[in-house]
Formats: C-alpha cells, sequence, structure tokens
C-alpha cells in the first residue's frame, strides 16, 4: 500500500519522504491510540507518564511554617526597630520540631522558632536570630523591623488544594515525585511502558559473545538499539538474531507484532533484501508501509510500517544509521506509545558551538553530521567526525550532532551551529 503517496519510477523505486513528512505521516498514525494504564507506587513512578491528572487535594504546606531560625513575632511590634533603638520583646514560648506550639502570642512577645517550625497562633512573620541580640532568658532586642509575612511560608503557598499538581501525559521527574510526596500522595495512574520488540537479520551476524569467525560481524545493533529503547522507558523482548529466510523472517515479525507494542528489525532494509522487509510488514496487516526511504543521511532506507496498530520499523542495518534512525523516528513513536504529549516532550539538550571545519552536503538531504566538542576561551567548539555510518566507534566518540538541513549545501567553517547532545 502506498498510503504515504511516494510516487515510484520506472523500476518501481518508491521516491524519498523528506524526514518531517515522514515523521508527521507515522505520528498522526499513532494520535488516537489507546493506552493501558497500570496503578504504581511512587518508589516506581520516575519517569513513567501520568494517565490522569493529578489535583492537590490539602494545601501544601498545611500551616504556616518558618523559614529561618529565629523569633516568631508580630511584625507591627518591630516596626522601625533599629540598631540605634531596638525594639525589646519577651520571650513567652518556644516552638519545637513535630509538634504544634502550645498557647498564643501576645503584643510584646515572641516564640524561639527553628526553621521549618509552625507559626504559633497571632505570629505572623520571623525575626532572623541575626537581627536579635539577647538580653537574657527571658528578653530579646530586636534590631531590624520586619512587615508582616517576612520569613514565613504561608498555609498553601506551596499549591492550594483543588489545583491541579500535574497534567495528564506527564513524564514524571524527582521534582514531581517530591511534589506528591509532600501532596501524600503515594499511588499514581500511569501509562503502561512501551514493550519493544527487537529482530536482529543477516546470515553474516553473530552474538557479541562468539569468537570471531571468517565472514562473520558480531551483532551490534541488538545491543545499542535495545539501550536505546530502554533510555526511553521501554521494556525490551530480544527475538534474537533471525534468518532473512521469508518464513523464518515473517514468523519471528509476527510473532513480535502479537507479542509487543512496537517492532523493529535492523539489517534488510536496503536494495538487497529490501522486498522482504516490505512484503512482511505488508503481510503483517493493514496499512503496512507508510513511508519507505526518506531524505536522511546515515538513515536513508528505513522503512516504517503500522500493522494492525503496531508500528514496525526496518531500520537500516549499519550501526550508526540504524541509532540515527531511532533519534528521528523510532523514539518520537516510543513517547507516543507511552502516553507522553506532544508538546511535553523533553527537547534533546543543545548548545550552540563554534564549526571548525567546512562541510558539504548534498541538496535534497538532512544531513546529520557527528561531533566531538570542547571549550576555548569560554565557547564550545564542534569537531566533525568523519567516517562511515559502519563504523560504531564514531557514534561511541561523538559528544553529540548537529544538522544540515535538507536545503542546504553545507556550513562553512566558523559557522555557529546548534549541537543535539548524546546522553
Ligand atoms: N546499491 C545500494 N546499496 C546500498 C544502498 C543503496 O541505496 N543502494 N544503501 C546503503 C545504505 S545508505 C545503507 S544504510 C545500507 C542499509 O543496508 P541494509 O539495511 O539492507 O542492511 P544490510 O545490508 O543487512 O547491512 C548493512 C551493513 O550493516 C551490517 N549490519 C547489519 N546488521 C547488523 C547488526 N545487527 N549489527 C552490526 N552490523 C550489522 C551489515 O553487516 C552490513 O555491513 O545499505 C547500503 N547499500
Ligand atoms: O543512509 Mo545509510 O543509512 O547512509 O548508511
Amino acid at each position: 500500500m502506498d498510503s504515504a503517496n511516494q510516487s515510484r519510477d520506472m523500476l518501481g523505486r518508491r521516491g524519498l519522504t523528506r524526514v518531517a513528512e515522514a515523521r508527521t505521516i507515522l505520528l498522526d498514525r499513532l494520535d488516537n491510540l489507546q493506552h493501558p494504564t497500570e496503578r504504581i507506587s511512587l518508589g516506581d513512578a520516575l519517569d513513567r507518564v501520568t494517565a490522569e491528572p493529578i489535583v492537590a487535594a490539602e494545601d501544601l504546606p498545611p500551616a504556616p511554617r518558618s523559614t529561618m531560625d529565629g523569633f516568631a513575632v508580630i511584625a507591627a511590634d518591630t516596626f522601625g526597630a533599629t540598631q540605634s533603638l531596638p525594639a525589646y520583646l519577651q520571650i513567652t514560648g518556644e516552638v519545637l520540631m513535630g509538634t504544634p506550639p502550645e498557647g498564643c502570642l501576645e503584643r510584646g512577645s515572641c516564640y524561639r522558632i527553628p526553621t521549618g517550625g509552625l507559626l504559633p497562633d497571632n505570629a505572623d512573620s520571623v525575626v532572623m536570630l541575626e537581627h536579635t541580640v539577647p538580653v537574657d532568658e527571658t528578653m530579646v532586642e530586636v534590631v531590624k523591623g520586619i512587615g508582616s509575612g517576612t520569613n514565613v511560608i504561608k498555609t498553601g503557598d506551596d499549591i492550594r488544594a483543588g489545583v491541579q499538581a500535574l497534567s495528564a501525559g506527564h513524564r514524571l521527574r524527582p521534582s514531581d515525585l517530591g511534589l506528591l510526596a509532600g501532596l501524600g500522595i503515594d499511588k499514581v495512574v500511569v501509562y503502561r511502558r512501551p514493550r519493544i520488540g527487537i529482530i536482529a537479520t543477516g546470515d553474516e551476524i553473530i552474538d557479541h559473545r562468539q569468537p570471531s569467525a571468517a565472514g562473520k560481524i558480531r551483532n551490534i545493533n541488538s545491543v545499542t538499539l535495545a539501550a536505546l529503547a530502554k533510555r526511553c522507558g521501554a521494556t525490551v523482548t530480544d527475538y534474537g538474531i533471525v534468518s532473512d529466510r521469508e518464513e523464518i523472517f515473517f514468523a519471528t515479525v509476527a510473532r513480535a507484532v502479537e507479542e509487543t507494542d512496537l517492532v523493529f528489525f535492523s539489517g534488510g532494509s536496503s536494495v538487497g533484501v529490501r522486498d522482504l522487509g516490505e512484503r512482511t510488514i505488508e503481510r503483517l496487516g493493514s496499512p503496512g508501509i507508510l513511508v519507505h526511504g526518506v531524505t536522511l543521511k546515515p538513515g536513508k532506507p528505513i522503512i516504517i510500517g503500522l500493522c494492525n496498530q503496531t508500528p514496525v520499523f526496518g531500520l537500516p542495518g549499519h550501526p550508526v544509521s540504524a541509532m540515527v534512525c531511532f533519534d528521528f523516528f523510532v523514539r518520537p513513536a516510543v513517547r507516543a506509545l507511552s502516553g507522553e504529549r506532544a508538546g511535553d516532550c523533553h527537547p534533546v539538550p543543545s548548545i550552540s558551538a563554534r564549526l571548525m571545519r567546512s562541510i558539504n552536503s548534498a541538496a535534497g538531504r538532512l544531513d546529520v553530521i557527528r561531533v566531538r566538542l570542547d571549550r576555548d576561551q569560554g565557547q564550545w567548539r564542534c569537531h566533525p567526525i568523519l567516517g562511515r555510518s559502519g563504523a560504531i566507534s564514531t557514534m561511541s566518540r561523538a559528544d553529540g550532532y548537529f544538522l544540515i538541513n535538507e536545503d542546504s549545501q553545507g556550513l562553512a567553517e566558523g559557522e555557529q551551529v546548534e549541537v543535539y547532545i548524546y546522553q
């Protein structure tokens, strides 16, 4: 099915789809999928995505507290106080941590209070210890006048009861877990982690624990791609290295589609075995192939398909190309399957850096240029790492990458580029 409206040439080959368009075609299809949810404890909730809004059931803090060590006072008793004309206050009580203060503050008196202590009734502010001089056990001089509310966090100042603390579709960060803990919430309803099935193909591929042998190369892709998938919160099932004999390959991809939420195989996406990858996706269910071939380098021969609600990707065999395709297409799809709101996706951190050598690019393709970063006189500099898309060490050496757009023919030494950082 030519659902991506990709035209074919006289030999039946499809044209390349621009990267942004390919991503839109994919993500539009994933927009309305239903995601299963589960209820889990805060301790397990880091990086999970909320499936419903969370509303504060109580004020935080639930009562006014001091933000300084000092004396709880009625601010009006300190008005106009200075070093030369201090206010004298009677110490009539002490606030102890963890217990509500006893009694209530009278005009002209104060309570000792620690940072975090609950304000006694009638007190409206706290004088820092540093702005007082002890007279004796029962009296203190206040040498600086303060306004009402000084050094106090009021009831609900942090968050008020009834206010939405977190929206649905939000990936929970450490700070969010802290907010929920502060509100006394332990159980959260989150989307289930997407399950990803990974398949490697190619007669030359052997397990990385095998000794080297003539004509064989070790399976790099399943390891790097599984790690990338785990980084975006998925659970991974490795279906191993599968023969590209059609019935064996088809049966394995079919099982992965049955058992997981997103499947990718690497290798076999280019001309050599292209038909096998294409045929497999088409046989597995509708709508089948969405895109085959994008204006991306490396990563051009990617196949993007959808088989009865399950995205299936044929990633290029070259390890760098497979990783780049993961960044551009698989990760956004995993995020969509995680239930994360599109606008809420964590942007890849990036920095501006000075390009240290000119790079040419063919118009019509989006080039992903790996770089090493260093600093010179407080400025970031980036050094392109040249190497083939089969060389995994180029990725391992890279701190990040920058892009040369489809409409550009290259960038000159000295230009500023935006470098996206590899984690
Ligand atoms: N005539 C053409 N040849 C190729 C084209 C083209 O347009 N015309 N495209 C090239 C590009 S670009 C890429 S990328 C590759 C994509 O190849 P495939 O996706 O079909 O993958 P293979 O041919 O099976 O493998 C390519 C390369 O990667 C190695 N490989 C495969 N799987 C793994 C793995 N799991 N771990 C490590 N390395 C792996 C494989 O041994 C090959 O060396 O095609 C170009 N050719
Ligand atoms: O696009 Mo291939 O993916 O350059 O190496």
